[in-house]
């Protein structure tokens, strides 16, 4: 499991370790990885051209530090100061040493940014504040033939939220320090991180608030048939999805949750036939179910459907148009439910079910804000679809799915994760985890499907098995 911790908490973990070298063990991890990425991509350090780009703190502080490590392996290396007055003065002294360059002229900085072999971002890392200030902006959008390596995290980007305020550098590599942040694992920061790579440096902070599971994790949360297991103590899932005008939905969210473990798949929706004749093993008489998939594709039929599912004393997956009427509704909906409720939304959805003005771009800006907002008003977990899907539960414990590609966002991709996920609920997962476990299959299914050409959803259904398999190591 990747964990990541906030500013705050990295700040006291770094506070119980007073008197540790810290920082030498931060550098070494770092010159080392950028000693390693020349050596990939030039076949050796010596000659190489890199640009130091150091801020006024300690994460410029690094850079330098890492710079002198690579002049004194015979790297050519050129610091462009941008606080000169502020600049870390030991690194600063180091980098001296080895006879480098260091220069405050920003257009020799701009001229050596595009055409160094690696660049190091040292503008600013967890001590950052706003945006990148202007003296930084210009190397946001200038182009580069060389790697960048974001020192702990892209300068610009928010170490405790991934927001972006405007502009930040577009890292190959981040090497983060001691444990993740949220704001490298959550776009848009993740997007802007690149490949991260943890150099531990012996920190040890508490639980952390934002988790990103692994193969290992979800595979030990998946639902697995012991001996006495008959389809009904497998769990039955009850469908509410599809109707006349869009009976596609129903069987795209019907084969997605054949395929989540569960004994049996019950779906109660207007196109039965068509739905049975498609997927045999389906059950369409009414009878007890251990939760409830309500909205895919339900339209006007979504208010009926809706009240009917959260009458039942029964987990609730509530998406599509089956969340376009909660949020009409409001949270009042789900207060006197004692069964766990799981909301699925892409960011238009959130938005609707946030009211107040707020856009699905805002959604998508804050991802884990509104996540954890929309979570602690419903009293719902809630699964935020997206480039990087967030699941927030009422608490505000977050977790992050690494497994996305940019392949899912395919008509009824999501019909597919309701039904698969609901499938999980159903079989006896936590909506937190049936969550995190749907999207992380859900993605996975989706890159083996994929394999980097177009996918469409009946695909995305189909490579289930083969993504349980994976992640289970069978
Ligand atoms: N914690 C740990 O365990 C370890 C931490 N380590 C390293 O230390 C880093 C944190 O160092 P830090 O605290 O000195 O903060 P840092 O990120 O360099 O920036 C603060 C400076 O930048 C300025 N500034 C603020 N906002 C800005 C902006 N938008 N754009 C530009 N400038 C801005 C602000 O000055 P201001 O101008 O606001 O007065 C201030 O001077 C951390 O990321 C990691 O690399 C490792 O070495 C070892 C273990
Ligand atoms: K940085």
């Amino acid at each position: 499991m990747r964990e990541a911790h906030t500013v705050a908490q990295v700040r006291a973990a770094e506070a119980a370790l007073a008197g540790q070298p810290l920082m030498d063990r931060a550098v070494a991890g770092l010159a080392a990885t950028c000693a390693r990425l020349l050596a990939r991509r030039r076949g050796r350090v010596y000659g190489a051209r890199v640009l130091v780009l150091a801020g006024s703190g300690d994460n410029g502080g690094d850079a330098l530090f890492a710079g002198a490590a690579l002049a004194r392996r015979g790297a050519a290396v050129t610091a462009v100061l941008l606080a000169p007055e502020r600049a870390h003065p030991g690194a600063l002294a180091a980098l001296r040493a080895t006879g480098s360059q260091l220069t405050a002229d920003q257009d020799v900085g701009l001229a050596d940014f595009r055409r160094a072999d690696l660049i190091l971002d040292g503008i600013v890392g967890i001590g950052g504040r706003g945006g990148l200030r202007p003296a930084a902006q210009p190397y946001a959008r200038a182009g580069r033939r060389g790697l960048l390596v974001a020192v702990d995290l892209p300068s610009g980007v928010d170490a405790d939220t991934g927001e972006v305020a405007g502009e930040a550098l577009r890292a190959d590599v981040t090497v983060t320090f001691g444990t993740h942040k949220p704001g490298l694992l959550i776009d848009p920061g993740a997007e802007y991180a690149g490949t991260v790579q943890l150099v531990p440096i012996g920190l040890r902070p508490p639980a952390a608030p934002v988790q990103a599971l692994q193969h290992a994790d979800v595979a030990a949360l998946l639902p697995r048939p012991g001996a006495e297991s008959d389809k009904y103590r497998r769990g039955v899932l009850g469908v509410l999805a599809g109707s006349e005008r869009y009976p596609g939905a129903a069987l795209l969210a019907v084969a997605g949750a054949l395929h989540g473990g569960v004994g049996a798949v019950r779906y109660q929706g207007r196109p039965g036939e068509e739905v049975v004749r498609r997927h045999p093993e389906v059950l369409l008489t009414p009878g007890r179910v251990q939760a409830w998939v309500v909205g895919p594709g339900s339209g006007d039929e979504a208010p009926g459907a809706l009240a009917d599912a959260l009458a039942d004393e029964v987990p609730v997956l509530v998406d599509a148009d089956g969340l376009t009427e909660l949020a009409r509704l409001g949270p009042g909906a789900l207060a006197g439910r004692a069964a766990p409720t799981l909301l699925t939304p892409h960011t238009g959805e959130a938005a609707r079910l946030l009211g107040g003005g707020v856009t699905a771009q805002q959604v998508a800006g804050a991802r884990l804000h509104r996540a954890r907002e929309l979570a602690e008003r419903y009293g719902a977990v809630v699964l935020l679809k997206g480039s990087t899907t967030v699941v927030a539960r009422p608490d505000g414990a977050v977790r992050v799915n690494p497994t996305g590609t940019a392949w899912l966002a395919t008509a009824g991709s999501g019909d597919v994760l309701a039904g698969f996920t609901g499938a999980l609920l159903a079989a006896g997962l936590g909506a937190f985890d049936a969550a995190s476990a749907g999207a992380y299959l859900h993605g996975v299914a989706g890159r083996i499907a994929a394999a980097d050409a177009p996918v469409t959803a009946g695909e995305v259904a189909q490579a289930l098995p083969a993504a349980w398999r994976e992640v289970c190591g069978v």
